[in-house]
């Protein structure tokens, strides 16, 4: 396994706003992501995480710093690092297998016949159990099968890395309860590496291997990297009463509230300077929390 598959270093962003200053959105990001890893980013509303994200699908050039995946730098969007959005994103005039051949056909028009994409398409329609629907449109089906069809069309372009941004924001507890088990269950299967930014605290401890707690912008950076040394595969509801999945939980809402509640004066002032990052070590030597030495006092206010 390599430890330094996808390396975020020193990146920072400023946003052109029109006016004399620009915007500095990130400062100093640090993250070292082993392949096959499942990394979540939470932060507070507004603190960055979408464009850590976007950043690393190369859709923003960071202003310093860069990000390499398996030795090369990202430049620019590519078919190795596939993303899903909070509203599926599915085109409505296409039915969800056309949705999903739509991406495997621009990806592997040249190396699959097209009854291996045939197959392929239905293979990873299959492992988010939408077989049943093949031929619908999405104006046809709930929210939650909607998403699992972009989680499909996602997984079926192969990409190395899996970029998701609140994939399950918009569905009701049910619905979102039984994605976060297929999604465990596809990835202890394929050993993707996954990057997902929630706001839910309990989905973060479940399914990831580290969460990456972000401080409050502007100049937002990695406040703290919490390994969840839970074992897999992992069961929601014996999870629920496990003293360890607790106090790991305890700890990602106490960095959300009491550490970095609100903004404070002094964050909303910040220089371009920002807080002290915290650098990234490999998952496995990691201990259970890091400290950021530059993290603010706050208020409450939720992620
Ligand atoms: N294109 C842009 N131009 C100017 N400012 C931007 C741009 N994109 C993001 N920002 C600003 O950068 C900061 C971080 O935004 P971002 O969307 O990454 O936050 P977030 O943590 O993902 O928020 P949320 O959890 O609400 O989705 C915000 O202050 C936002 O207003």
């Amino acid at each position: 396994m390599n430890a330094n598959y996808l390396e975020l270093t020193g990146v920072g962003i400023e946003f052109d706003t029109g006016g004399k200053t620009p915007f500095r959105a990130l400062q100093n990001v640090n993250l070292k992501i082993a392949e096959g890893e499942f990394v979540s980013l939470i932060g507070h509303s507004g603190c960055g995480k979408s464009t850590v994200l976007n950043i690393i699908a190369g859709l923003h050039q960071a202003t310093e710093g860069g990000v390499i995946l398996e030795g090369r730098e990202v430049v620019r969007p590519g078919p190795d690092r596939a993303v899903v959005f909070q509203n599926h994103s599915l085109m409505p005039w296409l039915t969800v297998y056309d949705n999903v051949a739509l991406a495997v056909d621009q990806v592997f028009r040249k190396s699959k016949t097209r009854a291996e994409r045939r197959e392929w398409i239905e293979h990873n329609l299959e492992l988010v159990n939408m077989s049943h629907a093949l031929h619908k449109l999405p104006a046809e089906i709930s929210g939650g099968m909607k998403q699992r069809v972009g989680i499909a069309r996602c997984l079926a372009m192969q990409p190395k890395v899996v970029l998701m941004d609140e994939p399950f924001g918009a569905l009701d507890a049910l619905t979102r309860a039984q994605l976060q088990d297929s999604l465990m269950q596809i990835q202890a299967d394929l050993g993707n590496t996954v990057v997902m930014i929630t706001h839910d605290v309990d989905e973060a401890v479940l399914l990831s291997d580290r969460i990456v707690m972000m401080s409050n912008g502007p100049a937002a950076t990695i406040g703290e990297i919490l390994t969840i040394d839970l074992p897999r595969p992992r069961d929601r509801l014996g999870l629920a009463e496990d003293p360890h999945f607790v106090h790991l939980r305890h700890q990602v809402l106490e960095f959300l509230y009491a550490r970095h509640g609100t903004p404070t004066a002094q964050e909303s002032a910040a220089p371009v300077g920002g807080p002290t990052p915290v650098t990234d070590v490999s998952p496995v030597a990691a201990p259970a929390r890091q400290e950021s030495t530059g993290s603010a006092e706050g208020g409450s206010e939720a992620a």
